[in-house]
C-alpha cells in the first residue's frame, strides 16, 4: 500500500501546532512542519520522522521561498494546516510594521501557499485546508487591532477558497479564544481571561487536534469557521 500524502502545520515548532504535529505522528500519518527557531522540538520531531523546513513568513520573498522547498521535499498533500502566527500588539511608532506582519503571516503567507499548492492537494482524495483563525475576530480587539483584523481576513479567505476548491478539496477554520497560556502571563492575566468564557477553562491544544481531527475526517463540512470559545460569546 502506497505511503499516505504528508499533512503540512505551519508553525509547529511549540504549542498548538508541535502537540497536533505528535498526535498526527501518533497515528501514522506523514507529517512536513514549517518552523522559525530551531528548537529542540525541531529535532525531535524530524527524529519521529518528520519533514522539517525553516520559514519566515514575515514577507512574500520568505513565503515563496518556503513554497519551493515545500515542493522539493513532496508531490502531494493530504492537508495544509495554517497555524503559523505572530500575536502582535501594535507599539506606538511601529504600527505599520505590525500591521504588515500580521497581515504577511496570517493572511498572505495561506493564500499564496493555498494558490501555489492546489496541485499538490489535488493528487489527494480526501483533501484539506485548515486556517487556524481566533474567536477574537468576531468582535474585534482593541488592544490588538491589526492581529484581529488579519484574522478576520483569515475567515474570508476560508469563505472565497471553500468555494474556489470544491468538491474536490475541503477549506475550514477553526477560531479558538484561550487554549494556552503563555509562560509570561501573570496570575491577574490569567484569572481576568478565565472569566471572559462561560466554561472558565484553559482547555490546552487537544481541543483544537479535536477540531482538526473532526474537520479532517467529515466529508460534508467546507467553508466553516468551528468555534471553540468556552462559551465568550455567552457572557
Ligand atoms: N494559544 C491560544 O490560546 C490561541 C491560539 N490561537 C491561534 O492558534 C494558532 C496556534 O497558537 P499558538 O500555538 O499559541 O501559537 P504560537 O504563538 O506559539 O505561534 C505558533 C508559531 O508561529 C510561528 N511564527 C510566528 N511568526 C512567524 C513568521 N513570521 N513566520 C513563520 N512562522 C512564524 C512561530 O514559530 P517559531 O516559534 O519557530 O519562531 C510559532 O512557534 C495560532 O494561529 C493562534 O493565533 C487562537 C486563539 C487562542
Ligand atoms: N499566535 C498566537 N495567537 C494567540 C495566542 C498566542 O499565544 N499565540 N494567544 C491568544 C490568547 O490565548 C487569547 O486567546 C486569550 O488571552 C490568542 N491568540
Amino acid at each position: 500500500m502506497s505511503r499516505p500524502a504528508p499533512i503540512l502545520i505551519t508553525g509547529a515548532s511549540q504549542r498548538i501546532g508541535l502537540y497536533c504535529a505528535e498526535r498526527l505522528l501518533d497515528e501514522g500519518q506523514p507529517v512536513i512542519i514549517s518552523y522559525r527557531t530551531e528548537r529542540d522540538s525541531v529535532k525531535h520531531l524530524r527524529e519521529r520522522g518528520a519533514t522539517a523546513l525553516a520559514a519566515d513568513f514575515s514577507s512574500e520573498a520568505g513565503i515563496l521561498a518556503f513554497i519551493e522547498a515545500l515542493k522539493g521535499c513532496t508531490d502531494s498533500l493530504r492537508a495544509i494546516v495554517h497555524n503559523a502566527s505572530d500575536w502582535l500588539t501594535e507599539t506606538p511608532g511601529h504600527e505599520a510594521d505590525a500591521f504588515q506582519r500580521m497581515f504577511s503571516v496570517h493572511m498572505l503567507a495561506p493564500y499564496l501557499i493555498n494558490l501555489h499548492c492546489e496541485e499538490l492537494l489535488r493528487r489527494s482524495s480526501p483533501a484539506d485546508i485548515i486556517h487556524l483563525s481566533d474567536d477574537v475576530a468576531r468582535r474585534g480587539s482593541e488592544k490588538r487591532v491589526a492581529y484581529c483584523a488579519s484574522k478576520a481576513g483569515l475567515d474570508n479567505l476560508t469563505l472565497s477558497f471553500a468555494a474556489r476548491f470544491a468538491p474536490d478539496i475541503k477549506v475550514n477554520g477553526i477560531a479558538p479564544a484561550l487554549v494556552m497560556f503563555n509562560a509570561e502571563d501573570d496570575d491577574a492575566y490569567r484569572k481576568k481571561t478565565l472569566a471572559k468564557s462561560a466554561l472558565g477553562i484553559e482547555p490546552g491544544p487537544q481541543v483544537v487536534y479535536q477540531g482538526l481531527r473532526y474537520l479532517l475526517d467529515n466529508s460534508y463540512v467546507t467553508g466553516t469557521t468551528l468555534t471553540l470559545n468556552g462559551g465568550r460569546h455567552l457572557k
